[in-house]
């Protein structure tokens, strides 16, 4: 089969969510292209989506539906051929994709660390008691109640930009956002800390770019190939396998990293109850292309230990 690269009159569709970050994605995504085959700026269309859950944002999100709220929309759009790509933050992600849409395309992974950020204290550790901290996750909120109880935590939600108005209104006294959000919008100017995964385990494939496209689109098959970066896919399948196999929603508390040293892959996992009052943490090493089958088999340890009632 010949695979026809697009011309500046036959445009490659990159589909993405319109908040500051997913366009960053979007054009760091367009850029590797361009570098890899060399083809001009024109030679691609970066399509905004308008999606749902970026209209509501007043809410926390475990009120409205989760799950695919931000992914839909755009999935529908690859299945019609609006668009040929989908770049995603792949932690947003569900582990199973439509039918006919795949996601084995990953950018080279940022920073995985969750980052502290304040406009008064330096990290996690100066905190003093009872000061306030504003967190919309599931899994930053459960760990910290469990590793940092003396702090008081409340609900926070919206993009990076609202969240440093929250703060620099006094509406809390820290935030966490993923350093590599703040790395990809170029935020020098905020006052951040990462924290260690040892006392914040990150989310599933935080930091990765993941890109989906329709399983039978060779053109578009052909074109990602030169840009995924093989490392990132081994520990984002490593990671999504352990959190397939628990079947949770976005809305669980659960984290995990991989890391490859060598031929060797290190995956950490954890499972938190909603209050932080049960902590589950494994671990395991093993041959790369062995991730998956580690991540699975840790799931599985896990929810043997868990029990049957851990999950609401
Ligand atoms: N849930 C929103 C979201 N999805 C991806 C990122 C950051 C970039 C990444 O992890 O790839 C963020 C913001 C955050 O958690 O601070």
């Amino acid at each position: 089969m010949t695979v026809e690269m697009p011309t500046p009159a036959q445009s490659f569709k990159i589909g993405t969510r319109g908040s500051p970050l997913a366009l960053a994605q979007a054009h760091e995504t367009r850029d590797r292209l361009m570098a890899a085959w060399d083809l001009p700026q024109e030679a691609f269309a970066i399509c905004v989506i308008k999606v749902t859950g970026d209209q509501i944002q007043d809410k926390p999100l475990r009120e409205i539906d989760g799950k695919g709220l931000f992914t839909r929309e755009i999935e529908e759009a690859l299945i019609d051929g609006s668009i040929d790509i989908a770049v995603h933050s792949t932690k947003d992600m569900p582990v199973a994709h439509p039918a006919g849409l795949v996601m084995d395309v990953f950018l080279p992974r940022e920073d995985v660390r969750d980052a502290f950020v304040s406009l008064k204290y330096k990290s996690l550790a100066d905190l003093p008691d009872g000061a306030v901290v504003g967190t919309s996750s599931t899994r930053r909120r459960a760990q910290l109640a469990a590793r940092f109880p003396n702090l008081k935590v409340v609900e926070f939600r919206g993009n990076v930009q609202t969240r440093l108005k929250k703060l620099a209104d006094g509406v809390a006294d820290a935030t966490f956002l993923a350093t590599a959000g703040l790395r990809r919008l170029g935020m020098d100017d905020v006052p951040y800390t990462p924290i260690s995964p040892d006392d914040m385990l990150p989310a599933i494939a935080q930091g990765a770019i993941g890109i989906e496209r329709r399983g039978d689109d060779a053109r578009a098959a052909k074109m990602l190939a030169a840009i995924h970066d093989a490392p990132t896919g081994a520990r984002v399948a490593a990671e999504r396998a352990f959190l397939g196999r628990l079947d949770g929603s976005c809305e669980t508390p659960i984290g995990a990293l991989a890391e490859i040293e060598g031929d060797q892959l290190h995956l950490r996992g954890e499972i938190l109850s909603e209050d932080g009052a049960r902590v589950l943490t494994d671990a395991a090493t093993g041959p790369i292309a062995s991730g998956p089958d580690m991540g699975n088999a840790m799931a599985l340890r896990l929810l043997s230990r868990a029990g049957p009632d851990f999950f609401r």
